[in-house]
């Protein structure tokens, strides 16, 4: 178990996190989400012990996290900046990470690298931003660390590598299960990675749940326009679209049976909703009620 008791991290007057208390049971994959500004890399630097919180600690298995060598063996923490020397080559990156990591698997990742289309002989410092990106993933997931923390390192890359990445860190998890949160702006491309979510705002935490119960707390009703419009009058709209003459509404909305059974006779079908719309809802109904304070 990975506790969060109380953390807060300032950086001089600016508190980033504020008093986050969190239970992150191990051997789960985490979405972690918030607007620009929310706290997220603050939050992920004090999860894996880069930055001491001003107050509060994070825990691992019952033991404080911070300069806590056994801890930090396990925690693989990468952000979307790949931190090295000017002249480091991508295979010495891959030889050191080797060198500070038990669980490292060095034919992984020559076969991402592969896969990724890095050449291991280049210069780190040479690479585009999207190969960088790459390189980070590669470090990420060959660690097999037990916890794998990625914040927003794959946003560099393009459609096609983002999807082989997805694929790759879903098929590993399985193989070889550990914790891991991503951090990502990316929300409705990743969601379905996501076993649990967390959002922040301004530094507080909004909301930790399965992701199935957050798309449980919402839905998609979809048909003729006017059935549509008829139906989900009264109610709460996260999103909408439309196409000729269909429209799809996600509302904040539960609806019982019998609702379902109404709207399903009048021709409307029902699907979950997306983690995007209410994590736009969410955070900004909360800028709304800070704004009422
Ligand atoms: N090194 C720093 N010095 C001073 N303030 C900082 C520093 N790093 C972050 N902050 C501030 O802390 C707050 C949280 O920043 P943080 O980078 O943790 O947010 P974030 O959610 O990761 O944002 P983004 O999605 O834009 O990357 C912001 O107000 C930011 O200006």
């Amino acid at each position: 178990m990975i506790e969060l008791r109380g953390v807060t991290v300032r950086y001089g007057r600016t508190v980033a996190v504020d008093d986050v208390t969190l239970d992150l049971p191990t051997g789960k994959i985490y979405g972690l989400l918030g607007r620009n500004g929310s706290g997220k890399t603050s939050l992920l630097s004090a999860l894996a012990s880069f930055r001491r919180p001003a107050f509060g600690v994070v825990r691992v298995d019952g033991a404080d996290a911070f300069e806590n060598p056994a801890v930090m063996r396990n925690t693989c923490f990468i952000r979307d900046t790949l931190d090295c020397n000017e002249s480091d080559k991508v295979r010495q990156l891959m030889c050191f990470a080797g060198w500070m990591r038990p669980t490292w698997d060095a034919d992984y990742a020559a076969k991402l690298l592969d896969l990724f289309e890095i050449n291991p002989r280049k210069r780190a410092s040479s690479l585009s931003r999207g190969q960088k990106s790459a390189v980070g993933v590669v470090l990420g997931l060959a660690s097999r660390a037990p916890l794998t923390i990625l914040d927003e390192t794959y946003l560099g890359m393009d459609a096609v590598a983002r999807a082989a990445f997805y694929r790759e860190l879903l098929e590993d998890y399985l193989a070889h299960p550990r914790t891991i949160v991503l951090s990502t702006h990316l929300i409705e491309e990743v969601a379905d990675l996501f076993e649990r979510v967390v959002i922040i705002d301004r530094g507080r935490l909004l909301l930790h749940e399965e992701t199935d119960e957050l798309r449980g707390r919402g839905v998609t009703v979809t048909g003729p326009a006017a059935a549509v419009g008829e139906f989900v009058a009264g109610h709460t709209v996260l999103g909408e679209q439309s196409l000729g003459g269909v429209r799809a509404v996600t509302l904040d909305w539960h609806p019982a049976a019998d609702d379902v059974a109404r709207g399903e006779s009048a021709g409307l079908t029902f699907g979950p909703v997306g983690i995007q719309d209410l994590f736009i809802h969410l955070t900004s109904r909360a800028e709304r009620l800070e704004a009422t304070r």
